[in-house]
């Protein structure tokens, strides 16, 4: 049975270029050793038969630390796989289809942007967390539209699902996020910018 209250902390996220799968078991074992439960794959340009590999791989090993491992985007694998999760935004499947497929034990989060109304759609048809951002600026994803904050605060007084945020975390920026007192922090280039990943998530860790 997944343990849905270990939606919680740093919420890490691969990518395809600052953890290329040739490193990524050995970089998300270092993450998981640190101490993080939540992984996320993410990768818009692997073909699905070799991400379903490496999502095997990372179900496994999240497994192992007793961690959980959502995929983005790809319902087909993550219910093939039996992966603990899925995570969609507005241009990927619906949220009610991914629910309808993977069923009421599996983690399904929601991209909203900064859209409390989103949030709340998703949230009260059973989403299991919404995440907002981007906040700041982020390397990863450097088109993403820049977020206000305040939708924290309003999401804490409105929704009782774990929020979530993401874009340019890092441990500068995290200090301006956690006056709101949310459940969990996605990041990407924060961890994996350099190979110091566990003093990187250990500043972080000490932020939050
Ligand atoms: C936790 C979390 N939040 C946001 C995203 C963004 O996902 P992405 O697929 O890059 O963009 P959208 O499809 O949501 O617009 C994520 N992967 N994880
Ligand atoms: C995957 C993703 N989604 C975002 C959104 O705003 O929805 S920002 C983002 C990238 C997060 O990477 P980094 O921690 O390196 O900024
Ligand atoms: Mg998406």
């Amino acid at each position: 049975m997944l343990n849905k209250e270990l939606l919680k902390g740093l919420y890490v996220l691969t990518d395809a270029t600052l953890t290329p799968d040739e490193i990524m078991l050995e970089q998300v074992e270092r993450v998981l050793k640190s101490g993080v439960r939540v992984i996320q794959y993410r990768d818009k340009y692997t073909s699905s038969e070799e991400a379903e590999k490496q999502c095997i791989r990372l179900q496994a090993l999240c497994d192992v630390y007793e961690a959980i491992f959502i995929i983005d985007d790809r319902l087909d694998i993550a219910y093939r796989i039996h992966a603990d999760g899925l995570h969609v935004g507005e241009d990927d499947v619906s949220y009610e289809e991914a629910r309808a497929l993977l069923g009421d034990d599996k983690i399904i989060g929601v991209s909203c942007y900064g859209d409390i109304e989103r949030a709340k759609k998703y949230a009260n048809l059973g989403a299991d967390y919404v995440a907002f951002g981007s906040f700041f600026p982020s390397p990863t994803k450097p088109h993403a539209k820049i977020v206000d904050p305040e939708i924290l605060k309003q999401a804490k007084e409105q929704l009782s699902v774990p929020i979530c945020a993401i874009g340019g975390i890092t441990e500068e920026t995290i200090e301006l996020l956690s006056c709101y007192d949310i459940a969990m922090y996605s990041l990407i280039s924060a961890v994996y910018k350099d190979d110091a990943i566990e003093e990187n998530l250990e500043r972080l860790h000490a932020k939050i």
